[in-house]
């Protein structure tokens, strides 16, 4: 995903941060029982589910219906619908250009759609700011800024759960209502980052974590908000091969917890590795839905990965 259409963000410079080596990132513990029934339900839950696209769910956290946006006479984004099956791992995919970068920043309240609506969680969203829309449950990653490299991995988290939900007015008002509320971000940080291996890089800031920690530090900042539905922002990239099995196991274990999780991603082997469903944008429009095997075998999306002119009206 690129950074263009995220204007509150820069992109970081990955040569000026000292790489610092991957190896202390551990992997989270293999597959168990209840990460096989996680998978399991989360398919079930799909199996009937025809592969085109707009296909209706049993249980959609997220249903969205003719979002639109247009940047001057170009329509970056002309979704007629799209529902997001609750507890599984969906991936959005799509060739260059195709508009995911600015559906997921749309969905998320970081833009506003020229047209469209959508609910999430039984709740009205589109017209909610990006810090309503993450205090009712939909939480993004962002890649850190240079200014938050500039901070320690603690404050980082701190002010993850500070940013996005937007400061309360009166607990900063009342200051053992802020204490308790900090106390309480504080000992959520530790667990977290005592679950993301990041315990012991607390202090340093995190310019000096490498690219894989950083996606760590990402999506660890992402559930200080105890979301119901993840957003994550090519967790793949910049991260060594050592570190994807690690990220790839966190995220599964977003789903066993329960946690809806819509990734966009351009590397095809994570998305058979843990997408239970994706859906592929190309041209603004969202041409075909399916499972990863479906998917693949799908005419259209090797169509549009191979630059051939995609004429809706054919399908
Ligand atoms: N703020 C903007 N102003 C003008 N055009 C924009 C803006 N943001 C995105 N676009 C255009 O909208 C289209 C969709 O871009 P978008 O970044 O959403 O695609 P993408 O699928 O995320 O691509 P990539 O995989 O390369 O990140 C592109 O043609 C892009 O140039």
């Amino acid at each position: 995903m690129s950074d263009k259409a995220q204007p509150d963000e820069a992109p970081f410079d990955e040569t000026q941060s000292g790489e610092a080596p991957e190896a202390e990132a551990a992997a989270p513990p293999a597959e168990d029982k209840n990460a096989r029934a996680g998978i399991a339900a989360a398919r079930a839950s799909l199996a009937d589910v025809r592969p085109e696209p707009g296909a209706p769910k049993q249980d959609a956290i997220l249903n969205a219906t003719g979002v639109r946006r247009a940047f001057g006479g170009l329509v970056a984004v002309d979704v007629a619908h799209l529902e997001v099956q609750r507890g599984t791992i969906t991936a959005l995919i799509g060739p260059n250009g195709a508009g995911k970068t600015t559906f997921f920043n749309l969905l998320t309240g970081f833009d506003r759609p020229s047209r469209g609506e959508w609910v999430f969680d039984g709740r009205r969203a589109d017209r909610m700011r990006s810090y309503q829309v993450a205090r009712a449950g939909m939480v993004r990653t962002f890649q850190l800024t240079k200014a938050l490299t500039r901070m320690s991995v603690m404050d980082n988290m701190l002010i993850g759960a500070a940013d996005q939900i937007g400061e309360r007015f009166w607990a900063g008002l009342i200051p053992p209502l802020w204490k308790a509320q900090e106390a309480a971000n504080r000992a959520k940080a530790m667990e977290l980052l005592e679950r993301f291996k990041l315990i012991d890089k607390r202090e340093d800031y995190a310019g000096e974590l490498s690219g894989g920690q950083r996606k760590l530090l990402e999506m660890a900042r992402a559930l200080m908000l105890d979301p119901k539905m993840v957003m994550l922002d090519e967790p793949m990239a910049g991260v060594n091969p050592a570190l994807k099995q690690t990220l790839l196991e966190h995220i599964k274990n977003l789903r066993e917890e329960g946690m809806t999780v819509l990734f966009v991603e351009h590397d095809m082997d994570m998305v058979h590795e843990i997408a239970d469903w994706v859906a592929v944008m190309a041209a603004g429009q969202l041409i075909t839905e399916g499972t990863p095997d479906q998917i693949s075998a799908d005419r259209r999306v090797i169509d549009a990965y191979l630059g051939a002119h995609h004429d809706a009206a054919q399908r």
